[in-house]
């Protein structure tokens, strides 16, 4: 028996049904890295995964799955059999704003709300011009799956076809998205603010949009996104949260992030309990809603928002850029609360969640330092945890993505730390495949301790090669 084995993409792309060999590692539960050595993983034409095996008998693995296979459409990608290389799961950004790109890295000396008046209103508001928000999300949407991100939970602006604009290219480079169109009738400037009625009939073009372009929200689904409760009426909101719960939809806000915007929310809803009152009050909480931050919650609302089911966009860059505090991660999973990363973009300043992974693990250790609770920590097992299948269960998509298990979607990346210019230097007795080389270590702790080289110094040139729902989006290979 003869089949194309190739390390070439083009020709695995066009084949019906896929072999990934090589060395697969992820984290399905909290704080496991989880190593296939070895691996076949069989991937039908759908981008679904069918099989995860060891072994050489993939082809009556894929014959088990679908008599009719023939042997010559089966390909095999062999690219993950190589020295330090190794398929992960593609990245889950579950906070992102596009149209806030071009200021990353630019936040000067400011704090939150300053910020948004001085830096990112401003920007947000000139992507009403489609010929530059069709070159910035453009940009964004390259530079994240370059990076790895596969999902991502995008805020756009407040102008509709601007929004449906960054649905079409997500749809049209593959990456996975929930797709936002800003909503704030309050409280903001003259020069982007919409009112009550037509921040309505926006929402419902731009859900109507999306629908029509995904009807089964394979790839792109809409996301209610009221900004946050001071950009909001009530009105909105009680709009907002009965729209939310007729149609089991997807929501994302930000809370709870700085001092000054917590007493705004007090003074602008006395009525209310508390920032996360607000949202409940309004029905915007539910187990398909992404709250970004989160940072200062009381043990009230903390258990409001375990109640409700919602998940938590940890952005620790961000946090640390304009100085907004430290999240208690730990605190939250303790109360089984899920918890991804965002990159926040431009409050962050990266389009890495690799970069985010990292940085969420140092400020958990600047939190312990305060708290003086070791337990306060997070692992390099765990923010990789947080930055896939974390991200998952926080987009209400933890069935289909964030690890390699039968019947989810191969959204993955390849990731090669011998690569050419490589960040990180893996020393010979330090690539667990080289298993002629006796190192000090068991494999399973070389495994761990290459992926934690990854995280500390790696960065986009060692993701080779992107993958979501099966279709190649990235390759850096030829
Ligand atoms: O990090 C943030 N980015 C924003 O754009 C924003 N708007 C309200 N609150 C916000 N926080
Ligand atoms: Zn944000």
């Amino acid at each position: 028996m003869t089949f194309p084995r190739s390390t070439d993409i083009a020709a695995y792309a066009a084949s019906n049904f896929t072999v990934y060999r090589g060395d697969m590692i992820h984290t399905p539960r909290l704080g496991t890295l989880e190593v296939i050595e070895n691996a076949c993983v069989g991937v039908d034409h759908d981008g679904t995964i069918r099989f995860v095996s060891t072994g050489e008998n993939y082809v009556e693995e894929a014959q088990k799955f679908n008599a009719a296979l023939k042997v010559d459409t089966i390909s095999v990608c062999e690219l993950g059999a190589k020295t330090g290389s190794f398929f992960f799961p593609g990245f889950i950004d579950t906070h992102i704003h596009a149209p806030q790109y071009p200021n990353a890295g630019i936040f000067g000396e400011s704090t939150l709300l300053n910020w948004l008046t001085t830096y990112t209103f401003p920007m947000e508001s000139s992507i009403k011009d489609l010929k530059l928000a069709n070159v910035v999300y453009n940009k964004v949407l390259n530079k994240t799956l370059a990076n790895g991100t596969t999902l991502a939970a995008y805020y756009a602006t407040l102008d509709p076809d601007a929004t449906n604009l960054l649905a079409d290219l997500c749809l049209q480079k593959g990456q996975r998205a929930l797709i936002g169109r800003v909503c704030m009738d309050s409280n903001s400037p003259d020069y982007y603010v919409e009112t009550l009625e037509q921040s309505k009939k926006s929402t419902t073009q731009v859900i109507a949009h999306v629908e029509q372009r995904d009807p089964l929200g394979e790839l792109v689904q809409p996301i209610l996104t009221p900004r946050f409760a001071p950009s909001c009426s009530s009105d909105l909101m009680h709009w907002l949260g009965e729209l939310r719960e007729a149609k089991d939809m997807l929501c994302q806000t930000h809370i709870s992030e700085n001092a000054g915007e917590i007493q705004w929310v007090k003074g602008l809803f006395p009525e209310s309990d508390s920032y996360a009152g607000v949202y409940d009050d309004h029905k915007l909480l539910s187990d398909k809603t992404i709250l970004a931050h989160a940072i200062h919650l009381s043990d009230a609302e903390k258990d409001i928002i375990a109640t409700r089911g919602c998940g938590i966009a940890h952005c620790p860059i961000s946090n640390s850029s304009i100085t907004s505090g430290e999240a208690r991660v730990r605190w939250l999973l303790n109360s089984k609360i899920p918890v991804g990363l965002g990159t926040d973009i431009s409050g962050g300043y990266s389009p890495s969640i690799l970069s985010t992974a990292r940085q969420a693990l140092l400020v958990s250790r600047h939190l312990a330092m305060k708290s003086l609770q070791d337990n306060d920590k997070l692992t390099v097992n765990e923010v990789l945890y947080l930055a896939t299948m974390g991200g998952a269960k926080v987009c209400s998509m933890e069935n289909k993505v964030g690890s390699f298990e039968v019947g989810k979607k191969w959204d993955a990346q390849l990731v090669d730390l011998n690569v050419e210019n490589s960040p990180v230097d893996l020393f010979e007795w330090q690539v667990p495949q080289n298993s002629s080389v006796v190192g000090n270590f068991p494999t399973a702790t070389k495994f761990e301790n290459m992926v934690a080289k990854w995280l500390f110094n790696g960065d986009d040139r060692n993701t080779v090669s992107v993958w979501v729902n099966g279709r190649n989006v990235v390759n850096k290979i030829c």
